[in-house]
């Protein structure tokens, strides 16, 4: 299917027309609660989702791409959303996913919000039928205006911005710091998550930092890998509300 003719949904007004009316998730707190959200990704077993839930998790990540060891199957993914829907809101991430694949797992599954972790055109985004994370790799190439007309989609309801998982960037903050400042004028950018190498080591000093809407974890959880760890998800979870007590 050729994505080439369909125009983007974009929302009217200004911001505060558009934030006032954004779709809220239900678990969902309003901004002017300090709380942060935790969203831990790659959750592969029900166990491990009881496990997250039970730590404070309130965004649960099921990870579509089948390149990566955390990958689960639709089967799979049913179960994990039918055993933890009253608790946290659940998020299925995709890679460059065939549009149709992701409506069909949407239909399927009953998750809340899709991820879009790849190089996704944004016609894309504005098509599918649940509101949408956008992860952006930050480099020192990013700029603001490859970020903020993600922000100007109805759908699109976070940002989350993470690091290249392959490249090492020697300064992150600094690549950071202006798209972050960019995204503030938005409320998709207001609402966003940081991920990327975080733990219950660092994610305190993250925080403290940035007071993301949320922050994001896969691998920093996890015994092995696709593997999570009751008390590594218990200690990141104290970790990122520990500095607001
Ligand atoms: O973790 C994966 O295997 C993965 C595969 C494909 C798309 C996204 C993936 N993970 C996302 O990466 C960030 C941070 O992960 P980490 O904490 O650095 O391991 C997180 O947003 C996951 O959603």
């Amino acid at each position: 299917m050729s994505f080439g003719a369909m125009k983007p949904r974009v929302a009217q007004g200004d911001e505060t027309t558009r934030e006032a009316n954004q779709v809220d998730a239900p678990s969902s707190h309003a901004r002017s609660e300090p709380r942060t959200r935790v969203k831990i990704c790659g959750v592969t077993s029900v166990a491990d989702a009881d496990a997250a839930a039970a730590a404070g998790a309130d965004y649960l990540g099921l990870i579509f791409a089948p390149s990566s060891v955390r990958s689960v199957t639709l089967d799979d993914a049913r179960q994990i959303v039918a055993a933890v829907a009253r608790r946290c809101q659940t998020v299925a991430v995709f890679q460059d996913a065939p549009l149709e694949w992701m409506q069909t797992v949407v239909a399927a599954i009953g998750c809340d919000l899709i991820q879009l972790h790849g190089d996704e055109p944004l016609e894309v985004a504005a098509a599918l039928p649940c509101p949408v994370i956008r992860a952006v790799t930050v480099t020192p190439e990013t700029r603001p205006a490859d970020v903020l007309p993600w922000t100007r989609l109805e759908n699109v309801a976070h940002l989350l911005f993470d690091r290249p998982k392959r490249r090492p960037v020697l300064d992150w903050e600094l690549c950071l710091q202006p798209l972050w400042e960019a995204a503030q004028t938005t409320a998709a950018g207001r609402q966003a998550f940081i991920a990327g190498g975080l733990s219950a080591e660092n994610v305190a000093a993250v925080v403290q930092r940035w007071q993301p809407y949320g922050v994001d974890v896969a691998s920093g959880v996890e015994s092995a890998p696709g593997k999570k760890d009751a008390r590594r998800m218990q200690a990141f979870c104290r970790s990122v509300r520990s500095p607001e007590r």
